[in-house]
């Protein structure tokens, strides 16, 4: 048994959490990846990954800068395929179907598995047409289903209240926090199974942050949800289950009160403690 040697640099009962009695073996898996490396030419930036993401959990990504957090997160909606150059092998594996397989449609894909990036980038439209293009892009146009959708989909992005009665103003007059909530909404829209967030916060200020992790913690029962944090005090608020990643590796991956109060690795200890990263 590990027992461990320095007090980690975060302590979850001041974060105001419940420990959780939950564990990898007991979850229905979501992602399944199997042996995974993937190259930018000649560059490996990640070495023979495996991992089993749970399904409507959140998990989150640690590591330090250029450890491979983003290009794994990333690998789940086949979004590298979009750089010259790539090259993967190994498997992703979602509902028994390799990602990866020539038979998949890639489009298809990204509806199932839906992504946010860092910064806010809502469509020059009005709110209501942001949340409803997915919608309509499926050629859905029936006036109804859009208005309830919409309505679903901003109140499920705690969004609701600060939108109702401007609907059909733009966008982009909305604060920065409002905007990565629309574009949740707008990505939850159309229904996913998986939710990737890349850095979702890192452009916004507290008070904004604060609310995506309440929104976070609220989407879990619905969706599957994997984030990448640079913020270790934010992975060990809003995640259920952290993976350490460094130099293109999964370190450490486990349930998040676990792998924060008593990592099984060394490094992971190292990374958590603040001595490198
Ligand atoms: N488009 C790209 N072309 C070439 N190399 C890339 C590309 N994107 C990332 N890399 C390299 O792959 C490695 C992993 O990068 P990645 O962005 O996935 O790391 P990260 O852990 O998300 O980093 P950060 O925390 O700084 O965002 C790094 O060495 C990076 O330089």
């Amino acid at each position: 048994m590990n027992t461990q040697t320095t007090a980690p640099a975060i302590k979850m009962a001041d974060l105001g959490r419940k420990t959780q009695q939950i564990s990898l073996e007991q979850e229905t898996t979501s992602i399944d990846v199997q042996n995974m490396s993937l190259y930018y030419g000649k560059t490996q930036a990640l070495k023979d990954i495996s991992l089993q993401i749970p399904k409507q959990r959140v998990t989150a990504f640690i590591g330090p800068s250029g450890c491979g957090k983003s290009t794994l997160l990333r690998s789940f909606n086949r979004m590298n395929d979009l750089v010259d150059g790539v090259s993967i092998e190994g498997q992703v594996n979602i509902d028994k179907t390799n990602i990866y397989d020539k038979s998949v449609d890639v489009a298809d894909l990204r509806r199932r598995v839906g992504m946010v990036f860092q910064k806010p980038n809502p469509f020059p439209k009005s709110i209501y047409e942001n949340v409803a293009y997915g919608l309509r892009i499926q050629g859905i146009n029936n006036k109804r289903l859009l208005d309830e959708t919409v309505e679903w989909a901003l109140k499920s992005a705690a969004l609701w209240d600060e939108t109702k009665d401007r609907l059909h103003e733009s966008a982009l007059g909305m604060s920065g926090g409002q905007q990565q909530r629309l574009v949740i909404a707008r990505t939850i829209a159309i229904k996913p199974e998986i939710l990737l967030l890349d850095e979702p916060a890192s452009a916004l200020d507290p008070i904004s942050t604060l609310k995506i992790e309440e929104l976070i913690h609220n989407l879990k029962d619905k969706f599957t949800i994997i984030i990448v944090t640079h913020n270790m005090q934010q992975a060990a608020r809003v995640s259920d289950y952290t993976a350490f990643m460094y130099l293109g590796k999964v370190i450490e991956f486990d349930n998040t009160d676990k792998l924060f109060t008593n990592p099984s690795q060394k490094q992971t200890e190292d990374y958590i403690t603040g001595r490198y990263g």
